[in-house]
């Protein structure tokens, strides 16, 4: 199978957490975090970096590698490799831009149901504080066949 490489960015500050609305493309309809693919001349972190920045307006000032993910979809020979980043530190304000629309949402208030589906399984962790190491096998875009999420002591 091949690989593709995407970033993840998390923004949060106490207890709230910023998702952007998906406004177009892959995802198109969801709340989930910051990112896209990682080009050929820049690391992973700086994949990460740019992508919050061009879909959010925020500049990540410390981003620390918190998981990966790694999704599979049935009869698809390509693995979505997506490796997710905790940003606390960072500069502006968050702007909507062409493909994002920014909102603050509280830890206990994530709209789980406009969001993908394996965001419920692995949040709780993120959200403790806790590294992990997810795989998640997709029959379609709305349905886990089946998973595994490991905690990671180092990432
Ligand atoms: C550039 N993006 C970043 C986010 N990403 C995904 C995917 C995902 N599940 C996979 C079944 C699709 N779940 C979250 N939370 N994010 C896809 C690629």
């Amino acid at each position: 199978t091949s690989q593709k490489i995407f970033t993840l960015a998390m923004v949060r500050k106490t207890n709230a957490l910023l998702l952007g609305l998906k406004k177009k493309g892959f995802g198109e309809g969801k709340w989930n975090g910051f990112g896209g693919k990682v080009e050929k001349d820049e690391t992973i972190s700086e994949g990460a970096v740019r992508e919050l920045e061009e879909e959010s307006g925020l500049v990540a000032k410390c981003l620390t590698k918190i998981g990966i993910l790694e999704f599979e979809f049935v009869g698809d020979p390509v693995l979505f490799e997506v490796h997710v980043f905790d940003v606390t530190q960072y500069e502006g304000e968050p702007v909507e831009t062409e493909e994002m629309k920014p909102q603050w949402f509280p830890e206990d208030g994530i709209p789980y149901e406009k969001m993908w589906p394996d965001d419920i399984l692995w949040y709780p962790l993120y959200l403790k504080g806790i590294k992990f190491r997810g795989h998640f096998l997709y029959q379609g875009y709305d349905t886990i066949l089946n998973y595994t999420l490991t905690q990671m002591d180092h990432l």
